[in-house]
């Protein structure tokens, strides 16, 4: 048997926490697969004295992320900080300088910053893996980047914020509000430090940019991903999209089109008996679309100590291996820069909204819709009290900016009782 692989772990928190777990239980099993053993050698995390249910007294202590990156007895640096900024990228920067591989979940760090380590890492001739930073347990990165390396990627699809579907899901099952459900997320401990990072589409986001790169070849480009959150999504949406066979998803698209790369991130309707329609809870799934192999479905927990230390140990084994994949699935020197598609792809659309219930109102917002060349396929008023009805359309494919002029024309009208909500209709 070789030399050990030997570890040194930033971050002892809920993933670090299950990356050791990994490690000391499955010692035998690894070191059978890698032909190898692989060892932790040091650890740092802010607060030495924390009780965190994991052995670490075999461990060297190190107070600060960067002296544990530069350690002469760590051969990969694996770090579970997190946040786009600060210890986490000062600690990897550091690691890449003293020639160590890096493995890291963080999903921010790489969206803003992914580029530029890439290159770094590639240049000093080690390698950075990030399997556990987009779809948690689901080995996505290793699926798009090895196993559909023979394929142009044509589109990728997923849910990858366990938390927004929890939320979107928890409302239709239990008929409660955002509100409501958004504190029942809270209380289970599901949000990140800043919520808005989950329900604002951003965390997602970054996953979504990480895959397009590999996807599509291109650099890692956040500011490309067009955001939606899924705040103003209701319980009327929710339930009005159902008796449609619909569910409102909040879905991240790549593809690359003739007008450039389109990459966005926003509540959609999907069909509700489609894979990603049927997915329930704080789960992920990541739909692949390639020329030969067709469309690849993965389902999984995206979130989570074991998942998500599941997918830290894939590419920890990958380097005990000696497999030394590029970050991007090709040399970070050689990815194009994207240029972002300006229009998104025409789709259909479902718009929600309240009408006063007088003559001629639905006639206006008809009207609207048919000045921008937009066609009505669906159209459905509900019961309702004396005064407002509550009206539902859904459009023939449309481009969302005539979508928009549309709305605007609507809001001069003076028929409006609320603002209405457009959702895109995704042909998944
Ligand atoms: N949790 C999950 O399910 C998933 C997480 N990820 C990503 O994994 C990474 C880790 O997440 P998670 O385990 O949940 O985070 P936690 O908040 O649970 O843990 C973070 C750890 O980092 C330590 N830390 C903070 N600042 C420093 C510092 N300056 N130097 C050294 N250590 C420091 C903390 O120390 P201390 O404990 O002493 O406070 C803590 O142990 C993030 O990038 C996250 O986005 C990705 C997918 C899923
Ligand atoms: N906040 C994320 C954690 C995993 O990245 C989620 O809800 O999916």
């Amino acid at each position: 048997m070789t030399s050990p692989l030997r570890l040194g772990i930033a971050g002892i928190g809920t993933v670090g926490v299950g990356v050791i777990r990994i490690v000391q239980r499955h010692a035998d099993l690894l070191a059978a697969r890698c032909g190898r053993p692989i060892q932790i050698t040091a650890v740092s995390a802010r607060d030495r004295s924390r009780d965190r249910g994991v052995r670490l007294g075999e461990y060297a202590w190190e107070d600060d992320a960067v002296a544990l990156a530069r350690r002469d007895d760590v051969d990969v640096f694996v770090e579970l900080i997190g946040g786009d900024d600060g210890p986490a990228k000062a600690a990897v920067e550091a690691a890449i300088a003293a020639g160590k591989d890096v493995v890291t979940a963080n999903k921010a760090l790489l969206a803003h910053h992914g580029q530029a380590l890439a290159e770094a890492a590639e240049g000093a001739g080690g390698v950075l893996r990030f399997e556990a930073a987009v779809a948690g347990g689901i080995p996505c990165i290793k699926v798009l980047t090895e196993s559909l390396a023979g394929n142009e990627i044509t589109r990728v699809m997923g849910v990858m914020n366990g938390t927004c579907n929890y939320i979107l899901t928890r409302m239709e099952s239990a008929g409660l509000t955002y509100d409501a459900v958004f504190q029942e997320a809270s209380d289970l401990g599901y949000l990140e430090a800043d919520p808005t990072l989950d329900v604002g589409g951003i965390d997602a986001g970054h996953k979504l940019a990480l895959l397009a790169s590999i996807a599509f070849g291109t650099k890692v480009d956040f500011g490309a991903v067009k955001l939606e959150g899924i705040e103003r999504i209701s319980i009327d949406d929710i339930n009005r999209a159902a008796d449609m066979g619909f569910r409102v998803k909040l879905l991240g698209v790549a593809q690359m089109t003739g007008r450039g790369l389109e990459a966005r991130m926003q509540p959609c309707l999907v069909p509700a008996a489609s894979p990603l329609g049927q997915l329930e809870g704080p789960m992920n799934m990541v739909v692949l679309e390639g020329d030969s192999v067709g469309q690849i479905v993965l389902r999984g927990a995206g979130a989570g100590e074991g998942p998500t230390a599941s997918a830290v140990m894939s590419d920890v084994v990958e380097i005990a291996r000696g497999q030394r994949l590029p970050t991007f699935g090709q040399p970070a020197s050689g990815l194009a820069t994207p240029r972002p598609a300006e229009a998104n792809t025409p789709a259909p659309y479902y718009l929600r909204m309240v009408l006063k219930d007088r003559p001629g109102a639905l006639a206006k917002i008809a009207a609207c819709l048919g000045a921008e060349g937009i066609s009505i396929d669906r159209m459905r008023q509900y019961d309702h009290a004396e005064g407002s009805a509550p009206v539902l359309i859904v459009t023939h494919k449309a481009m969302r900016s005539g979508l928009d002029a549309a709305i605007a024309a609507m809001a001069g009208t003076d028929v409006l009782e609320s603002e209405p909500v457009a959702l895109r209709i995704e042909d998944v």
